[in-house]
């Protein structure tokens, strides 16, 4: 697993083989040891390059090994070997050297880059810290400052980027292999104590214990709930205050903690859940190996509010020509600024140029004629999208596809009213949609593979995380949000204040709780869409009692707030009372409290004490029983296509893996338990009896999550 050459006559040529990322597998690192020890005897051999094979220096510690006993020769004595060897040894990153691999490059003495390659530590977003000296030799490579920014972050960092900080001794738009050996020859006879950085004292500012309280103080306010982010500040802060031997021990104790913990674990699967929701397949026997993506290049965005607007931004970025099409003239020239205006802030955040060039405007649809995907996102109502679906489908090119934007209606009723049902998909971007890295790639019932292959390579191609899921009410996402913000509801009635829900929430790790997320999105959007369902307004049965609608228990409290003229953050007043219309710092609204004491006395509900146990569990319970319901029918494929769209879509904290996970973490007869409780305490709220697949696992003992596809109602998803 690691390659073993003489070239050039005196320079030994070690490379790492192990495809697709010369992961640091046992067999890799025992290949390594055995190779350095034997160029270092070798009297032949002056100097050594170390590289990695098809054109990646390494990818890091090999993932998959973390969860079984550990083997073969550990990574901190290998790399302590390189170093303390008396012969120069130089990296050759080509591709990529994170995690474990920059650890080995940085325990080389010079470090050559190609343009392309990129480097970094992301061991914190596996739930870890680089503990192969990573904490201790960065530091003392770059200085505290930018170390402590790349190791408590993991951002990965461009061959320029690294060369300023001083991470690699050359970038070269060449061959990195060459250049490094042409390096290894001519850097043979020179001292190479300067170059081991163990021996290194770490660069530091005047004030290194404000430093590292300030970067504390902000990783714990960015790591909600998260340990590995911590843990990284203070292993740096050993690099700064303590002896090299002293800090790896620290290192490794560090390590320790985190190495088996729950969120170690639950990062560890989103690492591979991420992956694995690009391998999508349908119950056809189509899949991503068999179903080839049509080239895009012209796509046209109808409708430039909120949704069109960030995806024409995304659109842009990715380097695409746009159409982007509004109904007047002066609705075109507002979304025309706007989006110039973010494309514009965008590019002067990144010090680039923005593509204006790329974007094209108009109100007149016959301009489509040439588009090879069109994306649809005019306001949510079925009556106007199928108008719109009308007029795409005559003037479009035959073989163009119409996706559609939409939050959760009938892909299949708006594919109807085409003339190319197979070439309708949704496609379901979360707002802001140039930010958020989530899309729901809808799958109608006659959408062809060529559409599905077509959308989720959009996705991947805009840096999304595509996901793939089936059509119904909310797709995934929604369908589940709405239990959530139900007993979210229910809670606020029987006693609780938004603060006392959204503080529970936020504690879990959301970035904000539900309240504060509906008063960022405004109180109206989702007024709107009840009204549509007859929830509230002209619609709703005149018989029904005025905390029951359709045959269920209803809370109107949202009604109630909305019709008050309370939209939220936009007007400045919502479930909490904003700074200025628009503005984003939050605080308790004493008449809120007032208008729930005085609802609960006008419906006879005596006000109790509810703690956040309860909350977080009414709330993640019942919407992990939507998920348990999702997966059944069919409409999600798996639980980490669950998972990711609530991680990327839905703020779930990474550090508890996903809905699906933290129930496995939680232990499914707890779930099963806790929600028969609620459910016999509320018997009136049918979203809290156990789904009958959540019942079939636990009485099957609770298999773990890579299992639970075996107890599908459907045995293929209905995707
Ligand atoms: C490298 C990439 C940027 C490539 O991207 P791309 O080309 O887009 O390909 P991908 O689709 O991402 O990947 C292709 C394929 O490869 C798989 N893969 C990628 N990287 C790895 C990996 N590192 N390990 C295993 N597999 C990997 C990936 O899953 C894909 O396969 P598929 O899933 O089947 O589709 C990109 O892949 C990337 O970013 N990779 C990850 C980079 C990373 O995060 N690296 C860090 C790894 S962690 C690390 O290095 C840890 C350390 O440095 C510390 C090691 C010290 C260990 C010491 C342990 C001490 C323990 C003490 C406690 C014991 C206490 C006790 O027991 O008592
Ligand atoms: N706002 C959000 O957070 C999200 C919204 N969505 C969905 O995206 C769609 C759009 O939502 P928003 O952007 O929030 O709405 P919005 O109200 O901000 O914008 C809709 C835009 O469509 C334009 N429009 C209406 N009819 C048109 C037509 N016939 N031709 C061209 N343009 C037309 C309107 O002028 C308006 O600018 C909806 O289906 C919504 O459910 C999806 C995800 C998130």
């Amino acid at each position: 697993m690691a390659r073993y050459e003489q070239v050039q006559g005196t320079v030994a040529l070690i490379t790492l083989t192990n495809p697709p990322v010369n992961a640091l597998s046992a067999a890799v690192r025992l290949g390594i040891t055995e190779t350095v020890t034997r160029a270092l005897r070798d009297p032949e051999v002056k100097s050594m390059v170390i590289c990695g094979e098809n054109g990646v220096f390494c990818g890091g510690a090999d993932i998959r090994e973390f969860a079984k006993p550990m083997s073969g020769p550990p990574l901190v004595p290998m790399i302590a070997a390189i170093e303390e060897g008396e012969k120069p040894v130089v990296a050759a990153i080509e591709g990529a050297a994170f995690g474990g691999g920059l650890e080995l490059a940085l325990g080389c003495h010079y470090r050559i880059a190609h343009s392309k390659a990129r480097v970094g530590l992301p061991e914190v977003t596996l739930g870890l810290l680089p503990a192969a000296g990573g904490t201790q030799r960065l530091p003392r490579l770059i200085g505290l400052a930018p170390a402590l920014d790349l190791i408590t972050t993991g951002r990965h960092v461009t061959a320029q980027e690294a060369l300023k900080l001083g991470i690699v001794d050359q970038v070269t738009d060449q061959s990195a292999l060459d250049l490094a050996i042409q390096f290894a020859q001519q850097v043979v006879g020179q001292p190479l104590l300067p170059r081991k950085l163990s021996t290194r004292q770490t660069p530091c500012p005047p004030d290194v214990d404000g430093l590292l309280e300030e970067t504390m103080a902000q990783v714990k306010q960015r790591a909600r709930g998260a340990m590995a982010p911590i843990a990284c500040v203070q292993a740096v802060r050993a690099a700064a205050t303590l002896p090299y031997q002293a800090g790896m021990q620290k290192e490794q104790e560090l390590m320790a903690t985190l190495f088996h913990s729950s969120q170690a674990r639950a990062m560890q699967y989103c690492f591979f859940a991420q992956r694995a929701v690009g391998r999508w397949s349908l119950s056809s026997g189509a899949h991503s190996g068999n179903s080839k993506p049509r080239p895009v290049s012209k796509v046209a965005v109808i409708g430039l509010g909120t949704m069109g607007r960030g995806i024409t931004v995304a659109l842009v970025k990715a380097g695409m020509s746009v159409l982007a099409v509004e109904t007047n003239k002066k609705q075109l020239e507002i979304g025309k600024q706007m989006v110039s205006a973010m494309l514009k802030h965008d590019a002067q955040k990144r010090n680039a140029t923005p593509r204006l060039d790329l974007l094209h405007f108009t109100i007149d649809l016959l301009e489509l004629k040439n588009t090879d995907l069109i994306i649809e996102a005019v306001f949510e109502d079925m009556a106007l999208k199928k108008q719109v679906f009308k007029e795409l489908s005559s003037v479009c090119k035959a073989d163009a596809f119409l996706c559609t934007n939409t939050s959760g209606l009938d892909v299949d009723e708006l594919a109807a009213v085409t003339k190319r049902p197979e070439l309708v998909v949704g496609m379901h971007f979360f707002a802001p949609a140039h930010v958020m890295k989530l899309l729901e790639v809808v799958h109608g019932s006659r959408s062809s593979p060529e559409a599905v292959a077509t959308a989720m390579h959009l996705g991947k191609r805009l840096g999304k995380v595509s996901v793939l899921v089936g059509n119904c009410a909310g797709f995934v996402g929604n369908r589940m949000l709405k239990p959530y913000l139900e007993q979210a509801n229910f809670l606020l009635e029987e006693g609780a204040t938004p603060e006392l829900v959204d503080g529970a929430l936020e504690e879990f790790g959301f970035p904000m709780g539900v309240f504060k997320m509906s008063d960022l999105s405004g109180l109206d959007v989702g007024w709107r869409i009840r009204k549509e369902a007859g929830l509230t307004g002209p619609n709703v049965d005149p018989r029904d009692p005025p905390r029951r609608r359709q045959g269920r228990r209803y809370s109107p409290l949202p009604d109630l707030v909305c019709e008050q003229g309370r939209l939220g953050q936009k007007n400045g007043r919502g479930w909490y009372l904003y700074d200025k219309p628009g503005g984003r710092v939050a605080t308790p609204d004493p008449s809120i409290h007032k208008f729930l004491e005085e609802y609960r006395i006008k419906h006879g509900i005596s006000p109790r004490q509810i703690d956040r146990q309860e909350v977080v569990e009414r709330c993640l319970f019942a919407l992990i029983n939507e998920g348990f319901r999702s997966l059944d029918d069919g409409i999600a494929a798996g639980p980490e296509d669950i998972d990711m769209i609530y991680v990327f879509g839905y703020g779930w904290p990474r550090h508890r893996g996903g809905p699906m996970f933290y129930a496995g973490m939680v232990g499914l007869p707890r779930v099963l338990t806790r929600l028969e409780h609620y459910r016999q305490a509320h018997p009136e709220v049918p979203h809290l009896e156990p789904s009958p697949l959540l019942r079939r696992l636990v009485a099957s003992g609770s298999p773990p999550i890579n299992k639970w596809r075996d107890f599908l109602q459907r045995p293929h998803s209905q995707l």
